[in-house]
Protein backbone atom coordinates (compact mmCIF):
# COMPACT_ATOMS: atom_id res chain seq x y z
CA UNK A 1 0.00 0.00 0.00
CA UNK A 2 1.62 3.56 -0.97
CA UNK A 3 0.61 6.39 1.13
CA UNK A 4 -0.20 9.71 -0.57
CA UNK A 5 -0.63 13.45 0.69
CA UNK A 6 -2.37 14.91 -2.04
CA UNK A 7 -0.96 19.13 -2.17
CA UNK A 8 -3.68 20.84 -3.57
CA UNK A 9 -6.41 18.17 -2.54
CA UNK A 10 -9.52 20.88 -3.21
CA UNK A 11 -9.10 21.54 -6.79
CA UNK A 12 -9.94 19.91 -9.78
CA UNK A 13 -7.07 17.67 -10.18
CA UNK A 14 -6.47 17.00 -6.41
CA UNK A 15 -10.39 16.23 -6.30
CA UNK A 16 -9.87 13.96 -9.67
CA UNK A 17 -6.85 12.00 -7.89
CA UNK A 18 -8.40 11.72 -4.43
CA UNK A 19 -11.61 10.09 -6.43
CA UNK A 20 -8.76 7.44 -8.38
CA UNK A 21 -6.95 6.90 -5.31
CA UNK A 22 -10.26 6.16 -3.81
CA UNK A 23 -10.63 3.49 -6.19
CA UNK A 24 -6.82 1.95 -6.24
CA UNK A 25 -6.56 -0.52 -3.60
CA UNK A 26 -2.63 0.10 -3.74
CA UNK A 27 -3.26 3.34 -2.95
CA UNK A 28 -4.43 5.40 0.07
CA UNK A 29 -4.94 9.23 0.82
CA UNK A 30 -3.34 9.58 4.17
CA UNK A 31 -4.38 13.76 4.30
CA UNK A 32 -4.63 16.40 1.72
CA UNK A 33 -3.52 19.99 1.81
CA UNK A 34 -5.46 22.85 0.42
CA UNK A 35 -5.53 27.00 0.74
CA UNK A 36 -9.17 26.32 2.50
CA UNK A 37 -9.03 22.81 3.69
CA UNK A 38 -12.70 23.09 4.40
CA UNK A 39 -14.16 24.17 1.04
CA UNK A 40 -14.51 20.17 0.18
CA UNK A 41 -15.76 17.14 2.02
CA UNK A 42 -13.02 15.00 1.89
CA UNK A 43 -12.11 10.72 3.14
CA UNK A 44 -9.14 11.99 4.64
CA UNK A 45 -7.78 15.06 7.28
CA UNK A 46 -7.19 18.20 5.65
CA UNK A 47 -4.94 21.05 6.31
CA UNK A 48 -4.26 24.82 5.52
CA UNK A 49 -0.83 23.76 5.46
CA UNK A 50 1.80 21.26 5.26
CA UNK A 51 3.29 21.99 8.64
CA UNK A 52 0.12 21.26 10.29
CA UNK A 53 -0.04 17.43 8.89
CA UNK A 54 1.15 14.64 11.03
CA UNK A 55 0.93 11.99 8.86
CA UNK A 56 2.95 9.87 7.84
CA UNK A 57 2.76 9.07 3.91
CA UNK A 58 5.41 7.50 0.83
CA UNK A 59 4.51 10.17 -1.66
CA UNK A 60 3.63 14.05 -1.98
CA UNK A 61 1.85 14.38 -5.01
CA UNK A 62 1.13 18.00 -6.20
CA UNK A 63 -1.42 19.83 -8.39
CA UNK A 64 -1.19 23.30 -6.84
CA UNK A 65 0.28 26.18 -7.89
CA UNK A 66 4.07 27.54 -8.43
CA UNK A 67 4.02 29.61 -5.48
CA UNK A 68 3.95 26.87 -3.08
CA UNK A 69 6.80 25.00 -4.47
CA UNK A 70 9.67 25.90 -1.77
CA UNK A 71 7.30 24.51 1.07
CA UNK A 72 6.46 21.58 -0.96
CA UNK A 73 10.47 20.78 -1.45
CA UNK A 74 11.32 21.42 2.32
CA UNK A 75 8.16 19.40 3.71
CA UNK A 76 9.18 16.43 1.39
CA UNK A 77 13.19 16.68 2.36
CA UNK A 78 12.67 17.31 5.75
CA UNK A 79 10.24 14.09 5.51
CA UNK A 80 12.79 12.14 3.05
CA UNK A 81 9.95 11.26 1.02
CA UNK A 82 9.11 10.98 -2.94
CA UNK A 83 7.54 14.15 -4.55
CA UNK A 84 5.22 13.47 -7.92
CA UNK A 85 4.75 17.20 -9.19
CA UNK A 86 2.50 18.06 -11.77
CA UNK A 87 1.76 21.78 -11.17
CA UNK A 88 2.79 23.83 -14.09
CA UNK A 89 3.89 27.77 -14.90
CA UNK A 90 7.45 26.92 -13.02
CA UNK A 91 10.29 29.61 -13.70
CA UNK A 92 13.46 28.58 -14.29
CA UNK A 93 14.34 29.02 -10.85
CA UNK A 94 11.98 27.06 -9.93
CA UNK A 95 13.23 24.74 -11.78
CA UNK A 96 16.47 24.95 -10.46
CA UNK A 97 15.12 24.35 -7.00
CA UNK A 98 13.47 21.07 -8.07
CA UNK A 99 16.81 19.75 -9.41
CA UNK A 100 18.82 20.73 -6.29
CA UNK A 101 16.03 18.94 -4.02
CA UNK A 102 16.02 15.85 -6.21
CA UNK A 103 19.55 15.17 -5.01
CA UNK A 104 18.04 14.65 -1.95
CA UNK A 105 14.78 12.08 -2.67
CA UNK A 106 12.97 11.22 -5.87
CA UNK A 107 11.16 13.63 -7.38
CA UNK A 108 9.01 12.77 -10.38
CA UNK A 109 8.07 15.97 -12.78
CA UNK A 110 5.86 16.00 -15.68
CA UNK A 111 3.92 18.68 -16.96
CA UNK A 112 1.59 15.95 -18.34
CA UNK A 113 0.82 13.08 -17.22
CA UNK A 114 -1.33 11.52 -19.57
CA UNK A 115 0.14 8.32 -21.65
CA UNK A 116 -0.66 9.82 -24.94
CA UNK A 117 1.32 13.09 -24.50
CA UNK A 118 4.24 11.58 -23.84
CA UNK A 119 3.59 9.92 -27.41
CA UNK A 120 3.02 12.82 -29.06
CA UNK A 121 6.43 13.88 -27.61
CA UNK A 122 8.31 11.88 -29.64
CA UNK A 123 6.20 12.11 -32.93
CA UNK A 124 6.73 15.74 -33.17
CA UNK A 125 10.37 15.18 -32.50
CA UNK A 126 10.23 12.17 -35.55
CA UNK A 127 8.03 15.19 -37.21
CA UNK A 128 10.81 17.76 -36.10
CA UNK A 129 13.75 15.96 -37.24
CA UNK A 130 12.00 15.38 -41.29
CA UNK A 131 10.31 18.19 -41.47
CA UNK A 132 11.83 20.93 -39.16
CA UNK A 133 14.18 22.94 -41.21
CA UNK A 134 11.25 22.94 -44.43
CA UNK A 135 8.10 23.55 -42.58
CA UNK A 136 7.21 26.12 -39.98
CA UNK A 137 6.09 25.28 -37.01
CA UNK A 138 3.40 26.31 -34.57
CA UNK A 139 2.12 24.64 -31.37
CA UNK A 140 -1.65 26.08 -30.29
CA UNK A 141 -3.27 24.36 -26.59
CA UNK A 142 -6.45 24.61 -25.66
CA UNK A 143 -7.91 24.76 -22.17
CA UNK A 144 -11.04 25.64 -19.97
CA UNK A 145 -11.56 28.95 -18.96
CA UNK A 146 -10.02 28.41 -14.90
CA UNK A 147 -6.58 27.91 -16.52
CA UNK A 148 -3.97 30.16 -14.44
CA UNK A 149 -0.72 29.87 -16.91
CA UNK A 150 -0.45 30.44 -20.25
CA UNK A 151 1.02 29.18 -22.07
CA UNK A 152 0.35 25.37 -21.26
CA UNK A 153 3.06 23.06 -19.27
CA UNK A 154 2.57 20.44 -22.39
CA UNK A 155 2.93 23.39 -24.91
CA UNK A 156 7.19 24.57 -23.60
CA UNK A 157 7.28 20.62 -23.02
CA UNK A 158 6.36 20.43 -26.89
CA UNK A 159 8.21 23.41 -28.04
CA UNK A 160 11.91 22.20 -26.00
CA UNK A 161 11.40 18.41 -27.01
CA UNK A 162 10.95 20.27 -30.73
CA UNK A 163 13.89 22.63 -30.30
CA UNK A 164 16.27 19.60 -29.16
CA UNK A 165 15.64 17.87 -32.30
CA UNK A 166 16.72 20.65 -34.10
CA UNK A 167 19.92 21.80 -31.71
CA UNK A 168 18.12 24.29 -30.19
CA UNK A 169 17.78 26.52 -33.26
CA UNK A 170 14.20 27.96 -32.42
CA UNK A 171 13.30 30.88 -30.57
CA UNK A 172 9.64 30.87 -29.03
CA UNK A 173 7.14 33.28 -30.43
CA UNK A 174 3.99 33.63 -27.97
CA UNK A 175 0.90 35.01 -29.53
CA UNK A 176 1.77 37.79 -32.52
CA UNK A 177 0.14 40.29 -31.56
CA UNK A 178 1.84 43.51 -32.53
CA UNK A 179 4.16 41.78 -34.33
CA UNK A 180 3.25 43.71 -37.12
CA UNK A 181 6.11 41.78 -39.55
CA UNK A 182 6.67 38.26 -41.34
CA UNK A 183 7.39 35.16 -39.70
CA UNK A 184 11.00 33.98 -39.63
CA UNK A 185 11.73 30.74 -39.95
CA UNK A 186 13.57 30.47 -36.88
CA UNK A 187 10.83 30.93 -34.91
CA UNK A 188 8.07 28.27 -32.68
CA UNK A 189 4.99 30.60 -32.62
CA UNK A 190 2.83 29.05 -29.42
CA UNK A 191 -0.26 30.19 -28.93
CA UNK A 192 -3.44 30.26 -26.44
CA UNK A 193 -6.84 29.45 -26.02
CA UNK A 194 -8.39 29.18 -23.00
CA UNK A 195 -12.70 28.83 -22.56
CA UNK A 196 -15.37 26.32 -20.85
CA UNK A 197 -14.06 23.00 -19.32
CA UNK A 198 -12.13 21.77 -22.28
CA UNK A 199 -9.20 19.38 -19.98
CA UNK A 200 -6.52 20.54 -22.66
CA UNK A 201 -6.11 20.29 -26.02
CA UNK A 202 -2.37 20.08 -27.81
CA UNK A 203 -2.08 20.79 -31.41
CA UNK A 204 1.81 20.57 -33.00
CA UNK A 205 1.28 22.09 -36.79
CA UNK A 206 3.34 21.37 -39.23
CA UNK A 207 3.07 24.11 -42.08
CA UNK A 208 4.90 23.71 -45.60
CA UNK A 209 4.33 24.75 -49.18
CA UNK A 210 1.03 23.12 -50.26
CA UNK A 211 0.80 20.89 -47.26
CA UNK A 212 0.05 20.82 -43.56
CA UNK A 213 0.74 17.89 -40.89
CA UNK A 214 -0.97 18.54 -37.45
CA UNK A 215 -0.41 16.31 -34.65
CA UNK A 216 -3.15 16.41 -31.81
CA UNK A 217 -3.79 15.40 -28.34
CA UNK A 218 -7.08 15.77 -26.98
CA UNK A 219 -7.68 14.77 -23.13
CA UNK A 220 -11.60 14.54 -22.94
CA UNK A 221 -11.80 14.16 -19.03
CA UNK A 222 -9.02 15.09 -15.96
CA UNK A 223 -9.19 11.13 -15.34
CA UNK A 224 -6.46 10.25 -17.29
CA UNK A 225 -3.74 12.87 -15.78
CA UNK A 226 -4.80 11.48 -12.44
CA UNK A 227 -4.00 8.15 -12.94
CA UNK A 228 -0.97 8.78 -14.58
CA UNK A 229 0.22 10.77 -11.39
CA UNK A 230 -1.10 7.68 -9.32
CA UNK A 231 1.20 5.76 -11.40
CA UNK A 232 3.82 8.02 -11.14
CA UNK A 233 3.38 7.30 -7.56
CA UNK A 234 3.96 4.09 -7.90
CA UNK A 235 6.95 4.05 -9.79
CA UNK A 236 8.83 6.78 -7.80
CA UNK A 237 8.38 4.75 -4.62
CA UNK A 238 10.92 2.80 -5.27
CA UNK A 239 13.40 5.03 -6.57
CA UNK A 240 16.72 6.44 -5.56
CA UNK A 241 17.13 10.43 -5.15
CA UNK A 242 16.92 11.48 -8.63
CA UNK A 243 14.72 13.63 -11.07
CA UNK A 244 12.44 11.74 -13.12
CA UNK A 245 10.01 11.83 -16.14
CA UNK A 246 7.53 10.50 -17.64
CA UNK A 247 10.20 9.05 -20.86
CA UNK A 248 11.97 7.15 -17.44
CA UNK A 249 9.17 5.47 -15.98
CA UNK A 250 7.37 4.53 -19.95
CA UNK A 251 10.92 2.92 -20.76
CA UNK A 252 11.26 1.43 -17.49
CA UNK A 253 7.86 -0.32 -17.93
CA UNK A 254 8.70 -0.83 -21.66
CA UNK A 255 12.15 -2.50 -21.10
CA UNK A 256 10.79 -5.87 -22.25
CA UNK A 257 7.63 -5.91 -24.36
CA UNK A 258 7.87 -9.52 -26.36
CA UNK A 259 9.73 -12.09 -25.87
CA UNK A 260 9.24 -14.87 -28.78
CA UNK A 261 10.95 -18.10 -30.21
CA UNK A 262 12.21 -19.26 -33.43
CA UNK A 263 12.55 -22.65 -34.17
CA UNK A 264 13.22 -22.68 -37.87
CA UNK A 265 16.44 -21.84 -37.33
CA UNK A 266 19.92 -23.78 -37.24
CA UNK A 267 23.58 -22.60 -35.60
CA UNK A 268 26.75 -22.86 -37.36
CA UNK A 269 30.23 -22.30 -36.06
CA UNK A 270 33.16 -21.99 -38.36
CA UNK A 271 36.41 -22.45 -35.75
CA UNK A 272 40.30 -21.83 -36.87
CA UNK A 273 39.33 -19.23 -39.12
CA UNK A 274 42.64 -16.58 -39.45
CA UNK A 275 42.54 -13.25 -38.37
CA UNK A 276 42.04 -11.68 -41.73
CA UNK A 277 38.77 -9.55 -42.75
CA UNK A 278 39.54 -10.30 -45.92
CA UNK A 279 38.96 -14.16 -45.02
CA UNK A 280 35.58 -13.51 -43.55
CA UNK A 281 34.43 -11.34 -45.82
CA UNK A 282 34.74 -14.50 -48.00
CA UNK A 283 32.49 -16.73 -45.94
CA UNK A 284 29.80 -14.60 -46.05
CA UNK A 285 30.12 -13.95 -49.61
CA UNK A 286 30.26 -17.29 -50.41
CA UNK A 287 27.08 -18.15 -48.68
CA UNK A 288 25.35 -15.04 -50.19
CA UNK A 289 26.21 -16.24 -53.40
CA UNK A 290 23.94 -19.26 -52.54
CA UNK A 291 21.10 -17.31 -51.67
CA UNK A 292 21.53 -17.83 -48.14
CA UNK A 293 20.33 -15.58 -45.55
CA UNK A 294 22.28 -15.05 -42.35
CA UNK A 295 20.47 -13.97 -39.49
CA UNK A 296 22.62 -13.55 -36.07
CA UNK A 297 25.88 -13.67 -36.22
CA UNK A 298 28.74 -13.38 -33.19
CA UNK A 299 32.08 -13.65 -32.91
CA UNK A 300 34.85 -14.39 -30.89
CA UNK A 301 38.07 -12.17 -29.83
CA UNK A 302 41.05 -13.73 -32.06
CA UNK A 303 43.45 -16.10 -29.89
CA UNK A 304 46.94 -17.08 -31.85
CA UNK A 305 45.74 -15.70 -35.17
CA UNK A 306 42.40 -17.54 -34.97
CA UNK A 307 38.87 -16.90 -34.17
CA UNK A 308 35.50 -19.04 -34.40
CA UNK A 309 32.00 -17.22 -35.63
CA UNK A 310 29.02 -18.68 -35.32
CA UNK A 311 25.32 -17.75 -37.24
CA UNK A 312 22.29 -18.83 -37.97
CA UNK A 313 20.70 -20.12 -41.34
CA UNK A 314 17.15 -21.04 -41.89
CA UNK A 315 16.84 -24.77 -41.38
CA UNK A 316 16.04 -25.53 -44.79
CA UNK A 317 19.55 -24.37 -45.94
CA UNK A 318 21.72 -26.08 -43.61
CA UNK A 319 22.43 -28.56 -46.04
CA UNK A 320 23.94 -25.87 -48.68
CA UNK A 321 25.77 -24.28 -46.14
CA UNK A 322 27.81 -26.62 -45.41
CA UNK A 323 28.59 -27.50 -49.01
CA UNK A 324 29.66 -23.51 -49.44
CA UNK A 325 31.78 -24.09 -46.26
CA UNK A 326 33.50 -27.43 -47.31
CA UNK A 327 34.15 -25.84 -50.69
CA UNK A 328 36.27 -23.09 -48.83
CA UNK A 329 38.79 -26.03 -47.59
CA UNK A 330 41.60 -25.08 -50.12
CA UNK A 331 41.22 -21.42 -49.23
CA UNK A 332 41.24 -21.65 -45.60
CA UNK A 333 42.05 -24.88 -44.80
CA UNK A 334 42.82 -24.55 -41.17
CA UNK A 335 39.10 -24.15 -40.49
CA UNK A 336 36.75 -26.69 -39.01
CA UNK A 337 32.54 -26.93 -39.00
CA UNK A 338 29.93 -27.30 -36.33
CA UNK A 339 26.05 -27.57 -36.67
CA UNK A 340 22.99 -27.48 -34.55
CA UNK A 341 19.77 -28.36 -35.85
CA UNK A 342 17.71 -29.00 -32.77
CA UNK A 343 18.34 -25.25 -31.33
CA UNK A 344 15.59 -22.60 -30.88
CA UNK A 345 16.14 -18.79 -31.13
CA UNK A 346 15.26 -17.39 -27.97
CA UNK A 347 14.15 -12.79 -28.33
CA UNK A 348 13.72 -10.66 -25.65
CA UNK A 349 12.63 -7.07 -26.64
CA UNK A 350 11.50 -3.87 -25.89
CA UNK A 351 11.65 -0.52 -26.33
CA UNK A 352 13.28 0.81 -23.34
CA UNK A 353 15.78 -1.94 -22.88
CA UNK A 354 18.31 0.69 -24.23
CA UNK A 355 17.60 2.71 -21.41
CA UNK A 356 17.87 -0.03 -18.72
CA UNK A 357 20.71 -1.82 -17.52
CA UNK A 358 20.83 -5.59 -16.41
CA UNK A 359 18.14 -7.14 -18.43
CA UNK A 360 21.07 -9.27 -19.93
CA UNK A 361 21.92 -10.63 -16.62
CA UNK A 362 18.58 -11.06 -15.70
CA UNK A 363 18.11 -13.35 -18.64
CA UNK A 364 21.38 -15.04 -17.74
CA UNK A 365 20.09 -15.66 -14.13
CA UNK A 366 16.63 -17.08 -14.99
CA UNK A 367 18.40 -19.54 -17.48
CA UNK A 368 21.12 -20.64 -14.47
CA UNK A 369 18.41 -20.92 -12.28
CA UNK A 370 16.82 -23.04 -15.13
CA UNK A 371 20.04 -24.56 -15.86
CA UNK A 372 19.54 -23.78 -19.81
CA UNK A 373 23.29 -23.95 -21.40
CA UNK A 374 23.53 -20.69 -24.25
CA UNK A 375 25.18 -21.29 -27.31
CA UNK A 376 25.07 -17.88 -29.18
CA UNK A 377 24.05 -14.58 -28.14
CA UNK A 378 24.00 -11.44 -29.96
CA UNK A 379 22.18 -8.07 -29.06
CA UNK A 380 21.33 -4.62 -30.72
CA UNK A 381 19.73 -1.79 -28.37
CA UNK A 382 16.22 -3.07 -28.11
CA UNK A 383 16.58 -6.69 -28.73
CA UNK A 384 18.75 -9.87 -27.25
CA UNK A 385 18.71 -13.14 -28.71
CA UNK A 386 19.90 -16.14 -27.09
CA UNK A 387 20.40 -19.75 -29.14
CA UNK A 388 19.37 -22.66 -26.79
CA UNK A 389 18.71 -26.57 -27.17
CA UNK A 390 15.09 -27.00 -28.46
CA UNK A 391 14.74 -29.15 -25.35
CA UNK A 392 15.17 -26.35 -23.14
CA UNK A 393 12.41 -24.05 -25.16
CA UNK A 394 9.47 -24.63 -22.63
CA UNK A 395 11.09 -24.31 -19.85
CA UNK A 396 13.09 -21.02 -20.95
CA UNK A 397 9.88 -19.23 -22.48
CA UNK A 398 8.04 -20.12 -19.66
CA UNK A 399 10.28 -18.76 -16.79
CA UNK A 400 11.19 -15.29 -19.06
CA UNK A 401 7.42 -14.80 -19.39
CA UNK A 402 6.83 -14.63 -15.68
CA UNK A 403 9.99 -12.70 -14.74
CA UNK A 404 9.27 -9.94 -17.04
CA UNK A 405 5.58 -10.03 -16.20
CA UNK A 406 4.20 -10.72 -19.86
N1 LIG B 1 0.85 17.52 -15.13
C1 LIG B 1 -0.40 17.31 -15.48
O1 LIG B 1 -0.75 16.29 -16.11
C2 LIG B 1 -1.44 18.31 -15.11
C3 LIG B 1 -1.08 19.45 -14.47
N2 LIG B 1 -2.01 20.34 -14.08
C4 LIG B 1 -1.51 21.50 -13.33
O2 LIG B 1 -1.85 21.31 -11.96
C5 LIG B 1 -2.05 22.56 -11.34
C6 LIG B 1 -3.40 22.56 -10.67
O3 LIG B 1 -4.42 22.47 -11.63
P1 LIG B 1 -5.98 22.50 -11.23
O4 LIG B 1 -6.27 21.42 -10.27
O5 LIG B 1 -6.72 22.55 -12.49
O6 LIG B 1 -6.05 23.91 -10.52
P2 LIG B 1 -6.99 24.34 -9.33
O7 LIG B 1 -6.84 25.82 -9.20
O8 LIG B 1 -8.34 23.79 -9.50
O9 LIG B 1 -6.32 23.64 -8.05
C7 LIG B 1 -5.19 24.09 -7.36
C8 LIG B 1 -5.50 23.99 -5.87
O10 LIG B 1 -4.32 24.30 -5.12
C9 LIG B 1 -4.72 25.20 -4.09
N3 LIG B 1 -3.61 25.96 -3.55
C10 LIG B 1 -3.22 27.22 -3.81
N4 LIG B 1 -2.16 27.55 -3.06
C11 LIG B 1 -1.87 26.46 -2.31
C12 LIG B 1 -0.88 26.18 -1.33
N5 LIG B 1 0.02 27.09 -0.97
N6 LIG B 1 -0.87 24.96 -0.78
C13 LIG B 1 -1.77 24.02 -1.12
N7 LIG B 1 -2.74 24.24 -2.03
C14 LIG B 1 -2.79 25.44 -2.62
C15 LIG B 1 -5.76 26.04 -4.75
O11 LIG B 1 -6.51 26.76 -3.81
P3 LIG B 1 -7.23 28.16 -4.29
O12 LIG B 1 -8.10 27.81 -5.42
O13 LIG B 1 -7.96 28.60 -3.09
O14 LIG B 1 -6.11 29.08 -4.69
C16 LIG B 1 -6.58 25.00 -5.46
O15 LIG B 1 -7.50 24.37 -4.63
C17 LIG B 1 -1.91 23.60 -12.45
O16 LIG B 1 -0.59 24.10 -12.43
C18 LIG B 1 -2.14 22.79 -13.71
O17 LIG B 1 -1.55 23.34 -14.85
C19 LIG B 1 -3.32 20.17 -14.33
C20 LIG B 1 -3.75 19.06 -15.00
C21 LIG B 1 -2.83 18.03 -15.46
O1 LIG C 1 -4.26 23.19 -16.19
C1 LIG C 1 -4.65 22.18 -16.79
O2 LIG C 1 -5.84 21.84 -16.81
C2 LIG C 1 -3.65 21.36 -17.47
N1 LIG C 1 -2.41 21.67 -17.32
C3 LIG C 1 -1.29 20.98 -17.83
C4 LIG C 1 -0.46 21.89 -18.69
O3 LIG C 1 -0.32 23.07 -18.35
O4 LIG C 1 0.10 21.43 -19.69
C5 LIG C 1 -1.64 19.67 -18.45
C6 LIG C 1 -2.99 19.56 -19.06
O5 LIG C 1 -2.97 20.07 -20.34
C7 LIG C 1 -4.08 20.17 -18.23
Amino acid sequence: MIRIIIHGCNGKMGQAVASAAAADPDIQVVAGIDKFPDSKQNPFPTYGSLSQCKETADVIVDFSTPAALADLLAFANERKIAAVIATTGFSQDDIKLIEQASRSIPIFRSANMSLGVNVMLELAQKAASTLGDEFDIEIIEKHHNQKVDSPSGTAYALADAINQTLLNSKNYIYGRHSKNQRRSKSEIGIHAVRGGTIPGQHTVLFAGSDEVLEITHTAYSRQIFALGALRACKYIVRKSPGLYGMKDMLNEQAAVTNINSDNQQALITINNIPDDTAAIAKIFQSIAQQDINIDMISHTTPVNGQLSISFTVPRKDVGKAIEVVNDLETLLPTISLNTYEGIVKLSVEGPGMAQQPGIAAKVFSIMAQQNIKIMAITTSETKISYIIHQLDEKKALEALMEAFEL
